[in-house]
């Protein structure tokens, strides 16, 4: 069964893709239900409050967690299409899924790797494996601050990720400079016996971004009302 729907707007087709889906491996779902049960006992507040994570739903709602991001993803809503939820065929791509600790200090994705994303015969490319980063990392820098352009990745490859395999992706806060987020990233088997990519990423908030575009909207409404 395949969870995704056509809704039909004014503008255009909009695509909304429920997760999980039918492609989604047996190590896929384990882990998916592993952090989906510590995101329930949090907010069925529950004892126990070392590990709290959330799940960030689906592309065009973690806009809303950013700061400012709810007015942007309303700017943006019918014409956003991130490039990682671009491929619509279930188990393709970029099959992932990702939790934050209510901290916010770290971020964990699980990441299934489908086909199209062949880069060495039998294994994931590079760039794919780049841009499963950048949208890790770039999505923890977001929820830290306002939405964010990354500056600068270093991406070292250590091992090999095989092609349809399950791997965890997981980013830590290392440092916070007015505008300018540190953060790392590694990229290991679901049980972290195996490193396969670690990534150290710079980025900046777009509250400037977010500034101009207030400051459109306000133009277009004053052109439109008093001109
Ligand atoms: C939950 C939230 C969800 C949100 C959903 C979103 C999901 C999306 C997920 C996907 C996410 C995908 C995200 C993407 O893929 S974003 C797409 C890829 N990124 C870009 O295209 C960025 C292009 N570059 C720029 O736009 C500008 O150069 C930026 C904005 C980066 C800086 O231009 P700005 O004019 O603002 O700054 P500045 O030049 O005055 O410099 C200011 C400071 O920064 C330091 N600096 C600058 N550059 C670098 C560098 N390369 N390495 C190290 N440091 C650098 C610089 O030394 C200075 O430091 P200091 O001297 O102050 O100490």
């Amino acid at each position: 069964l395949h969870w995704s729907t056509k809704l039909l707007s004014p503008a255009s087709l909009i695509y909304i893709t429920f997760l999980p889906n039918s492609s989604w491996g047996k190590e896929m779902m384990e882990l998916y239900n592993h952090y989906n049960r510590l995101s329930k006992e949090a907010t069925e507040g529950q004892e126990d409050h070392g590990e709290e994570w959330t799940r960030l739903p689906s592309y065009n709602r973690t806009l809303k967690y950013a700061t400012g991001g709810a007015y942007l993803s309303k700017i943006i809503q019918s014409k956003a299409r991130l490039f990682t939820r671009n491929i619509r065929d279930p188990g393709a791509a970029f099959e992932y899924v990702l939790f934050f600790r209510q901290d916010k200090l770290k971020c964990v994705c699980i990441f299934q790797a489908g086909h199209l994303l062949e880069g060495p015969p039998g294994h994931v490319h590079g760039g794919a494996i780049a841009t499963m980063i950048d949208t890790v990392t770039g999505t923890h820098a977001s929820l830290l601050s306002a939405p964010v352009m990354t500056a600068n990745l270093n991406v070292n490859y250590r091992s090999p990720i095989p092609l349809g395999s399950t791997v965890l992706i997981e980013s830590i806060l290392d440092k916070e400079d007015g505008r300018k987020m540190y953060i790392s990233c590694r990229v290991t088997s679901t049980d972290g016996s195996k490193l396969h990519t670690e990534a150290t990423g710079n980025f900046k908030s777009g509250k400037l971004f977010i500034i101009k575009h207030y400051m459109c909207i306000n133009c277009k409404f004053y052109l439109n009302n008093f001109t």
